[in-house]
């Protein structure tokens, strides 16, 4: 990618197409191009096709996405494989018949199978069986790794996908319902802490309720309140996270140094494995995570598992060796984000 190149990050205002906005911004990109969901809907062919013969991207980060925590992709199972499939579809298509010179196509390393094993290299992907409560998502993100694939293989395209572990960081999705584990503890915590002290204004500005009474009411919902905040599942599961920041700076890196012929040959296993894991490599428990989060916050109540909630796959950690290999490896580690971002949340509350 040349300073001037005209890219496209699709999904600006997320969390990772914000964090890569923010970091070719650093690296001195100057003709970035971006559209909000409102003035470009992606799952809509018609004006997906215009805006690529209108602006002509020489390169596209496909950071839009539909996403969200382990309930949401539980319950808006449709929504999750229609949207994710038709934006997909669009941009890669659109990409390809405009001759984008080179597209990073995001998945999530929930494309492994279940009971994968530990850490996951990409040559596990489609081995067995995936699991059930993000299972459309999954299958999107599958389809979507396998269109740049073949794209790459029949027309000689340069579609890149890359799988990130579970990601945080600024302007994430800190709703009580649809958010990842991370951004949702975060929150709970904290207004569980601000219960606790007496913090009923801090409580109604967060919550976005006119008395206190409603505000407590609903965080009940969510089995928050100035005593004890509520874990999904048993907090046994274990994860991964890395900050978006490190996250965009890895997706830069690799369109930088990275083309699909890189990994293209006879060879069948590395046509069929040609992505890119992104992570750190470690992982924790559930517990571990909400027992570090409340040291930070500074909560002294209890934490309670509801085990009628989903754990979701139990293990999730990534090889990240072919990363690693190419030169790059993460920066931040989990304890000091969850200090940024709790950091971040505290001084950008939006609900
Ligand atoms: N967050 C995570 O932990 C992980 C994320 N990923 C992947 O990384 C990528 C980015 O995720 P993340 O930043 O977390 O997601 P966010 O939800 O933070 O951002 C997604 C972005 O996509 C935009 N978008 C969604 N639907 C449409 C649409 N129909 N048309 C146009 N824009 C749309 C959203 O715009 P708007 O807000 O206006 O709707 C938003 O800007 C996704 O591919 C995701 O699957 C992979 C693994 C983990
Ligand atoms: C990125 C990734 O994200 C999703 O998969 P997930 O990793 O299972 O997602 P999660 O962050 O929502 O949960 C992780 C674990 O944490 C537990 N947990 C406890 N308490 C809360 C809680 O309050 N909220 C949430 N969301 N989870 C909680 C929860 O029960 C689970 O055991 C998929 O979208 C998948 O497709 C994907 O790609």
């Amino acid at each position: 990618m040349k300073k001037d190149s005209k890219i496209y990050v699709a999904g600006h205002r997320g969390l990772v197409g914000s964090a890569i906005v923010e970091n070719l911004k650093s690296k001195g990109y100057t003709n970035l191009i971006t559209r909000t969901h409102s003035e470009l809907d992606l799952t809509n062919q018609v004006a997906v096709e215009d805006f690529f013969k209108s602006e002509k991207p020489e390169y596209v980060f496909l950071a839009a996405a539909k996403v969200g925590g382990i309930v949401a992709n539980n319950v808006y199972r449709a929504d999750f494989i229609y949207a994710n499939m038709m934006i997909q579809n669009n941009v890669i298509h659109q990409s390809y018949l405009n001759g984008v010179s080179k597209l990073l196509f995001l998945g999530s390393t929930c494309i492994y199978p279940k009971n994968a094993p530990q850490p996951m290299k990409e040559e596990y992907l489609l081995t067995d069986t995936l699991e059930y409560t993000n299972e459309p998502y999954a299958i999107a993100k599958i389809a979507g790794i396998k269109t740049c694939e073949s794209y790459n293989l029949q027309y000689g395209t340069n579609f890149i996908s890359v799988m990130p572990t579970n990601l945080y960081g600024p302007n994430d999705n800190f709703d009580l319902e649809k958010s990842h584990v991370l951004p949702a503890l975060i929150r709970k915590i904290y207004l569980a802490k601000m219960l606790n002290e007496n913090n009923f204004d801090t409580v109604i500005s967060d919550t976005g309720f006119e008395t206190i009474e409603e505000a407590k009411a609903y965080l009940s919902k969510f089995g928050v309140s100035e005593n004890s905040v509520e874990i999904w599942g048993t907090g046994a599961p274990k994860r991964e996270f890395l900050w978006s920041k490190d996250m965009a700076d890895a997706c830069v890196f690799i369109m930088e140094n990275r083309e699909f012929s890189d990994t293209y040959s006879e060879n069948d296993s590395e046509i069929r494995n040609t992505h890119i894991n992104i992570g750190t490599g470690k992982e924790v428990s559930i517990k571990e995570l909400a027992e570090t989060i409340k040291n930070i916050i500074g909560f002294k109540g209890d934490l309670v598992f509801n085990t009628d909630k989903p754990d979701g796959t139990m293990r999730k950690l990534t090889d990240v060796s072919k990363l690693n290999s190419l030169g790059w490896k993460h920066s931040v580690e989990l304890e000091d984000g969850i200090k940024k971002i709790y950091d971040w949340y505290i001084n950008n509350t939006t609900y």
